[in-house]
């Protein structure tokens, strides 16, 4: 209930799926996904796979979804199916009806041409599916590199547009990373903006759609036991790390440019960070949540070059596309620091490295030593809470317990909540799968908001502490 001009008016408590931002939209009708840069990395590895498995789950129907995919390479549509197309336990005809779904257009990304081309293609689909009695919607993901996106942007607006008046609707989704620097962000923001309203752009951002990524709020505020103790009086330091067993792999040409801070720190570890920083949004409706990530990355304090450590792993050099003599970190320690009641003197330390030992994703909360400690087990270890993102998804607590026998002595214990043992019927989706569908219901909860970016940027080094000193 709330009072308006004196009166009580009665409100609809909203459900937990967010309503969609976009006025009159369309949640069915005839679906056209169009991949910008099908012939790239991105689009092989994850965004089809992603199709696909959506595809094989019914949430894209054969009779309402087409595929489009883009690029300036010349091959037909069979040339990328086949590129598409991996040996692995999907049941082949699923496979080829999903691959039949499947249009190749070849286009320039600067001029008209391809992209009229384009816009046919589509139509012709929108007319088979006599969408006018419905709606006609339209997805644009650009699996390509941020350079191109603004005239990219531009020709989509210029001649691909959605045309049905009846809540169809056009939406833009775009890969990190977000510019360079502040500055280019916001050219970029800036460029993109003036063509497409925020409510049509997704940014993605993967970790974002990670299973134990989207259980932090769950996991922090639908649990009693966790609300007085996640704070600066319990808490000594959150770790959150990121290990890859794997270099640049062809990616080097990229690489090189960014560094692993803006490769992976000043994205995927600082929206986990905001997750676990943020105070409990008013709901679950995007605008709340993003409201209070943006405040967490607004009393981010400006980092200290003492608490940045850079390397780069031997070998990098031999890459053939990376400089023989780039001094582009593959490694990197920062130190965020809160700005806040909750987190006053509360080190939140970002790891991330490629090409080392292991691979690995996870958020380590380590909690303050016990006061008083009769039992003499401080050497032990502290409590700790690790929640680990990848791989093998699971929680654990580490506590101490009393050593089982008739001794009194004290061993560290865990309480374990592996997702493979627990969950063992489920199949937990891949990232950019929930995300995609997530772009198609029009949900923007996992997606990062303009300002994030901007503040996510602003005042910190990631844009200038990215070289190693040569
Ligand atoms: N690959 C990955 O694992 C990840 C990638 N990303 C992001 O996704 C986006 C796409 O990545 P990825 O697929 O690896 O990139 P690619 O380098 O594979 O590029 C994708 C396609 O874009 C076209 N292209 C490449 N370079 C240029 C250029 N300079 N100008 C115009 N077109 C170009 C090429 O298609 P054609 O020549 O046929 O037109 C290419 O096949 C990037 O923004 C990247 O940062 C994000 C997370 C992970
Ligand atoms: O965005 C990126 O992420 C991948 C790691 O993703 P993950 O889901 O496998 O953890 C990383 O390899 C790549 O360099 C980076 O651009």
């Amino acid at each position: 209930m709330g009072s308006g001009g004196g009166q009580w008016i009665v409100e609809k408590r909203s459900s937990f799926r967010s309503e969609p931002l976009e006025v009159n939209v369309s949640e069915t009708g005839c679906l056209s996904i169009v991949v910008l840069g099908a012939s790239g990395d991105l689009a092989k590895k994850k965004t089809f796979p992603a199709l696909f498995n959506l595809y094989r789950q019914g949430f894209l129907q054969s009779n309402e979804v087409h595929i489009f995919g883009y690029a300036r390479t010349k091959i037909s549509d069979d040339d990328l199916r086949n590129r598409i197309r991996r040996k692995g336990s999907a049941k082949s005809e699923e496979v080829s009806e999903f691959l039949q779904l499947i249009k190749y257009v070849s286009g320039s990304y600067d001029t008209e041409g391809g992209f009229r081309m384009l816009d046919k293609e589509i139509s012709l689909h929108e007319e088979f599916r006599n969408s006018t009695e419905g709606s006609s919607r339209r997805l644009f993901y650009l699996a390509l590199p941020p350079s191109v996106y603004p005239v990219v942007c531009r020709m989509i607006k210029l001649c691909c547009m959605n045309k049905s008046h009846l809540g169809g609707w056009t939406r833009i989704v775009v890969e990190k990373p977000f510019g360079k620097d502040l500055d280019s962000a916001e050219k970029l923001s800036n460029q993109i903006g003036e063509l497409f309203e925020e409510p049509q752009l997704y940014r993605i951002d993967h970790y974002l759609g990670k299973e134990l990524v989207q259980n932090l709020l769950v996991l922090r505020f639908a649990n009693r036991f966790f609300l007085p103790l996640w704070n600066r009086d319990n808490i000594d330091n959150v770790q959150i790390v990121f290990r890859e067993d794997f270099g640049t792999e062809g990616r080097g040409g990229y690489f090189d440019e960014y560094g692993i801070i803006r490769d992976i720190i000043q994205n995927h570890l600082l929206q986990v960070l905001c997750l676990v920083a943020m105070e409990k949004p008013v709901s679950l409706k995007p605008e709340h949540i993003r409201d209070e990530k943006v405040k967490v990355l607004q009393s981010v304090m400006p980092i200290k070059d003492e608490e940045v450590v850079l390397g780069q792993y031997n070998g990098y050099r031999d890459d053939p596309t990376v400089p023989d003599h780039s001094n582009t970190p593959t490694f990197a320690t920062v130190v965020l620091r809160i700005h806040n009641e909750r987190w006053e003197g509360v080190p939140f330390i970002l790891k991330a490295g490629k090409a080392l030992n292991s691979r690995k994703a996870e958020i380590r909360i380590q909690f303050k030593d016990v006061p008083g400690d009769i039992f003499r087990c401080k050497n032990q270890g502290r409590n700790e809470f690790v929640i680990r993102l990848q791989p093998s998804e699971a929680m654990y607590m580490k506590l101490t317990v009393k050593q089982p026998g008739l001794e009194m002595s004290t061993v560290q214990s865990e309480l374990d909540l592996s997702y493979g043992q627990r969950y063992q019927q489920v199949t937990i989706p891949e990232a950019y799968e929930r995300l995609i569908l997530d772009t198609i219901r029009g949900d923007q909860q996992h997606f990062v908001r303009r300002d994030e970016l901007r503040h996510g940027i602003y005042s910190h080094p990631f844009c200038t502490g990215s070289t190693l000193a040569s």
